[in-house]
């Protein structure tokens, strides 16, 4: 009897990435009406961060009550605000959550049933691991100013607080020189649309080449 090498279970992995605020999640989307699978890490951090959430005991243990709400949910306004100016305790809050988000995500991965996944990581091309996993990485690109004014206009956070947060990030250089595709978002939402259905086609064929 041959064993089916686990490989071969494996899908075809595209990995999303981008700066935030650079369209991620409206990418994101826009593959999924195409038909493709869906794991988002930013949701996985969400779900681990949650009231009951695996997480929360290390994360109280950790940092104390101070960054729990009432619910025993984190508290993201006080994290973001500590994360984002103190970086050595934004590096114990990733030490708690990377290792389970990756997990997760690996789990989501192997379980997906799409012609493909997309695999969004807004730290991908920082973080080797997630590059690993990946047949094909894709940069949601645009410039800077514009990640502002519309992280600005979703959430109402402070200019400086946008800042301090891709200062944590890649720079957009960076993320570009990893990418084997590149979706311009800096103009309307209907033009990103046209350009995840030409990478979709570009991918189911991909995808099919490599089984
Ligand atoms: C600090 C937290 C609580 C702030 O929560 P908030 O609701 O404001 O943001 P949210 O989680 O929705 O993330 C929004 C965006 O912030 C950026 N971001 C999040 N975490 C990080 C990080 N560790 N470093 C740099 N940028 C980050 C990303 O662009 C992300 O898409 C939260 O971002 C968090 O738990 N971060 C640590 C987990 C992590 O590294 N997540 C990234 C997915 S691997
Ligand atoms: N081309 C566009 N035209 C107008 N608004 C846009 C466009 N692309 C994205 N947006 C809006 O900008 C905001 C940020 O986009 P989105 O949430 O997709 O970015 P993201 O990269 O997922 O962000 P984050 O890193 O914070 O998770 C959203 O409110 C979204 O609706």
């Amino acid at each position: 009897m041959h064993l089916v090498k686990s490989s071969a279970r494996r899908p075809f992995v595209v990995g999303l990435t981008g700066g935030i605020g650079s369209g991620k999640s409206a990418v994101a989307n826009h593959f999924v009406a195409q038909g493709a699978s869906l794991v988002d890490t930013d949701a996985i951090a969400h779900a681990l961060t949650a009231a009951g959430g695996a997480a929360i005991p290390a994360i109280r243990d950790h940092f104390g009550m101070s960054v729990l709400a009432a619910d025993g949910s984190l508290d993201r306004a006080a994290m973001r605000s500590l994360a984002f100016s103190h970086p050595e305790a934004r590096k114990q809050l990733e030490a708690i959550l990377h290792p389970l988000i990756r997990d997760e995500s690996a789990r989501q991965c192997l379980a997906a049933q799409g012609p493909y996944v997309i695999l969004a990581v807004p730290l991908l091309v920082e973080s080797g691991t997630y590059r690993e996993r990946c047949d094909r990485v894709c940069v949601v690109d645009c410039p800077e100013a514009l990640q502002i004014e519309r992280v600005k206009a979703r959430s109402g956070l402070a200019e400086a607080q946008i800042r301090a947060i891709m200062a944590a990030q890649a720079s957009r250089a960076a993320r570009l020189a990893v990418a084997d595709d590149v979706v311009d978002n800096d103009g309307t939402l209907d033009q990103l649309r046209v350009q995840v259905e030409r990478l979709h086609r570009r991918y189911i064929d991909l995808a099919g080449k490599r089984t």
